[in-house]
Parts: structure tokens; sequence; C-alpha cells
């Protein structure tokens, strides 16, 4: 049997309809979720990410604001920026699309946006409060797979949970998010002896390696949940995830497909950041 299809498009058309909703709640209150994106350079990934991220609230009822550098920009211009953006009380969240110029110092960059306002929650406050299970904002990523794995009903308290990645943006938070919810987590790396012995025992996999395709199904346990954090383009153009579909779904209970998985939720959940922190900005306003 093949395993069951975990729709990052369609669970994300559901929660963006949510949105919506409340974004135009907020709007009628006086207070139109807005989302400034900051965008260095001329990767054309993070353009396409970028430009996903501006139609998405269009779509939301979201004010989005995009300021575009060069590759060459000094970082004092970028963060003088924020700077800005941190004091307008009309923007709710702020995001620096990653990566940056090798000029640019990430962490300081990343310091800079307002705690309040990170609703890409990479800030290092952010990242303290999740680690104590403090309310923060979490990263987009990890977030989206822990809406995935809601979506298919996946008990999560005492599940082998292994995460393939350490990365600040995605391993290290997910291993976070399924500790707090009850998962025995393992977390894999380049430095790890015998992968395929943690892999095999995992019911639930997130593979975030940044290798195509890297996953294959005998490395899956029988009815494991697979989640594909990878996005990897192929030299023939298509993209590809860092788990080998085909093999993987065989074995499997469930499944995240590359496209159409976790990438279009890391995008949701950025526009559900920027909602809360709006209806935080609110609150405040009305003391
Ligand atoms: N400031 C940030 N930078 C980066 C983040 C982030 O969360 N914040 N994550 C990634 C890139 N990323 C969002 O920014 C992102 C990646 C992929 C997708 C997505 O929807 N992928 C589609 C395929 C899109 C394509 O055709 O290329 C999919 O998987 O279906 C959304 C967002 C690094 N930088």
């Amino acid at each position: 049997m093949t395993a069951r299809i975990i729709d990052g498009n369609a669970l994300s058309a559901k929660l963006r309809g949510e949105l919506a909703a409340k974004a135009a709640e907020l709007t009628a209150k006086g207070t139109q979720p807005c989302l400034a994106v900051i965008l260095v350079g001329g990767d054309p990934a993070s353009a396409v990410y970028v430009r996903n991220k501006v139609a998405g609230c269009e779509k939301a009822g979201i004010k989005s604001l995009k300021f575009e550098y060069p590759q060459d920009a000094a970082p004092a211009d970028v963060l003088g920026k924020i700077a800005e953006l941190n004091a307008d009380p009309s923007v709710h969240g702020i995001l620096v699309q990653l990566p940056l110029p090798k000029q640019f110092d990430e962490k300081e960059v990343l310091e800079a946006i307002a705690v309040e306002k990170d609703v890409d929650g990479f800030h290092a406050e952010n990242v303290g409060r999740l680690s104590q299970g403090q309310e923060a904002f979490v990263p987009c990523t990890p977030n989206g797979v822990m809406e995935m794995l809601k979506s298919i009903e996946m008990p999560l308290r005492g599940a082998e949970a292994v995460v393939i990645g350490r990365s600040n943006i995605v391993g290290k938070p997910m291993a976070m998010l399924l500790t707090a919810a009850g998962a025995t987590v393992t977390v894999c790396h380049s430095g790890t002896r015998d992968l395929n012995f943690h892999t095999r025992r995992a019911d639930i996999l997130v593979a975030a390696i940044g290798k195509p395709k890297f996953v294959t199904g005998d490395m899956v346990k029988p009815g494991a949940t697979v989640i594909d954090v990878g996005i990897n383009r192929l030299p023939d153009g298509k993209l590809c995830g860092d788990v080998d579909f085909e093999s993987a779904k065989e074995v499997a209970g469930a499944i995240t497909p590359v496209p159409g998985g976790v990438g279009p939720m890391t995008i949701t959940m950025l526009l559900v950041n920027t909602v809360v922190s709006a209806e935080r900005s609110l609150a405040k306003l009305k003391g």
C-alpha cells in the first residue's frame, strides 16, 4: 500500500481562508495586519519566495511592504531600515529573507528586528522563549510541520521522532517543538554514526539535510510519517526534496511531497504569525 500524501497546498488553502477572516476582522477594527519584507541581493529562489510571501499577504488581506537592496548593499543601510520599521506602529511583522550576501553578519541582522515583530521566530529571544515553553514566535517551517502532523492526527506523545539536520531555522526548533509535544526526539547530523539505525526506528522522520533524495525507502520504518523539508533543484530544473519520494512512499504510512508539501506551509505560518502579531498589537492598544 502506498502512503497517504499530506497535501501542503490543500492545508494551506484551508488555513489561509481562516486567516483572511481574522485579518478582515482586525482591519475592520482599524488594525490591518502588515508585514515588511526585506530582500537583499539577486538570489533567484529568494526572489520567488518573497514574491510568494507578498502574494500570500495580498490574498489574505494582509498589507505588505517590500524593500529590495542590491547584492553589494551596505549592512548599515539594511540595519537602518529595520530600525525604522521597528519604530513604525503600523508594521506588525518584519522579515529579512535568508540567505544574506557574505558582507552581512546574519545574527546581527536577525537580532536587530524587534522581538515582538520577529514573525520568522529567528531572534535569540524568541528561540530562548520557545526552548522554555514560553509564548514565542515559532519559526515558520517547523511550525508548518507541526500543523501538518496535527492535520493527520498523528499521535506525538511517546512517538519516536528523528530529525535529520540541526540548522537553526529548521532542525533545532523542530526538535524543540516535537519534544514539547511529548515525542522522544533524536537529532541526527553529519557526525551521526549509523544513520539508518536511527531512521529505521522513527515513527516520525523529518528530513532537513539539503541533499536531494537522500532518504530512501530502505531507511524508513514501515508505516512511519515522513516529512520532507528539503527543496533542491535538479540539473533538469525540476524540484525535489531530501526524500526519495518514489521509494519512501511505498514504505511510509504518510508522506509530504515536494513541491506542494512543507514549502507552502512555511509561507502560511508566516502569515499566521503576522496576524497574531497584529492581534497582540491591537490588544496592547486597548490596554
Ligand atoms: N527569512 C526567511 N528566510 C528563509 C526561510 C524562512 O522561513 N525565513 N525559509 C527558506 C525559504 N522559504 C521561505 O522563506 C521558502 C521555501 C520554499 C517555499 C515553497 O513554497 N516551496 C514550494 C516550491 C517553490 C518553487 O517553485 O521554488 C514547494 O515546496 O511547494 C516557501 C518558502 C530559506 N530562507
